[in-house]
């Protein structure tokens, strides 16, 4: 398989920097972000400071916020992840973390710097993209499909799916719309059905987050089994226990600069002095 530049789609140099083990042998890279930066564009923002009277009187004019503003949302972030690590990451509200997950789906171009990744990443939650009209059943096997699993595959698996999700413990809610699911519910099934196959790649953002206590133990035993099939695990939370339970190592976000990488203990030790 070949490494893939995921703003351009072209094949990747081989990376400049830090140790290079042979390719496809353990330790391998899988991601690299080299001084990675993301903007976004707002259109539409307001010029003034956001105040009440500033909001009240283009209200009263009758005049849309104009001009477009930046929001810096990831500065120059760079790492290396190997296969078989489960890196979390950690930081504020609004420092990063998501976006930078995003960045490495392929999903933000990079306003500068870049990120190569070899194989296929998987966004959970997003690579399968459900239809709020069709059944729980029905959306395991578009979601399957849409995976690139074979129609034998999803059938193999569909009760899987299903005992994972914990979706028909109350009841026979699969084969009920989705749009009947609570939001917990949803974001269940979709971590089911993600977690399903295997990924080279694997992004999770908040997804333990989502569920009770045994959905989570659950989630984080399947995370696990992911890591020993050789793939990396990238994990967004705000709970440090789902980190710690999960993750071997840690980078921490602040501002969308990248404060410290390095083991879980250390990592978090210094966040929760930090806060
Ligand atoms: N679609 C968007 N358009 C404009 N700005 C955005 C957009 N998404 C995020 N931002 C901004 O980018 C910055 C980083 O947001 P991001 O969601 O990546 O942070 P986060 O660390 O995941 O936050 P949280 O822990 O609250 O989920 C924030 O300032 C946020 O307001």
């Amino acid at each position: 398989m070949a490494d893939t530049d995921t703003r351009t789609g072209h094949p990747a140099p081989a990376p400049t920097a830090g140790p290079h083990p042979a390719a496809g042998g353990a330790g391998a890279p899988t991601v690299i972000a080299d001084d990675v930066h993301i903007v976004y564009k707002v259109h539409g923002a307001g010029s003034g400071r956001g105040s009440a009277v500033s909001a009240l009187s283009r209200l009263a004019r009758r005049t849309a916020a104009a001009g477009t503003r930046e929001v810096h949302a990831v500065r120059g972030v760079t790492f290396v992840a190997r296969k078989g690590e489960a890196i979390g990451l950690i930081g504020s509200n609004g420092s990063g973390k998501s976006t930078l997950l995003r960045a490495v789906a392929g999903l933000l171009p990079p306003a500068s710097g870049r990120v190569y990744t070899h194989g296929q990443p998987s966004l959970l939650g997003v690579n399968a993209a459900l239809m709020n009209d069709l059944t729980g059943e029905k959306n395991v096997v578009l979601g399957g499909l849409a995976m690139g699993l074979s129609r034998e595959e999803v059938r193999e698996r569909y009760q899987d799916i299903v005992d994972f999700s914990g979706i028909d413990e109350k009841g026979d809610f699969i084969s009920l719309p989705m749009r009947t699911y609570s939001s917990g519910m949803a974001a269940r099934l979709r971590f089911s059905i993600g977690a399903a196959r295997n990924h080279d790649v694997l992004l999770i953002d908040e997804a333990l987050a989502t569920g009770d206590r045994a959905f989570q133990r659950r989630s984080e035993e399947r995370i696990r089994e992911l890591r020993e099939e050789a793939g990396t695990v990238f994990l967004v939370s705000h709970n440090n226990n789902s980190i710690r339970d999960t993750c071997d190592r840690v980078l921490w976000l602040e501002k969308g600069e990248l404060l410290m990488d390095g083991p879980t203990e250390d990592v978090l030790a210094a966040y929760e002095d930090f806060r």
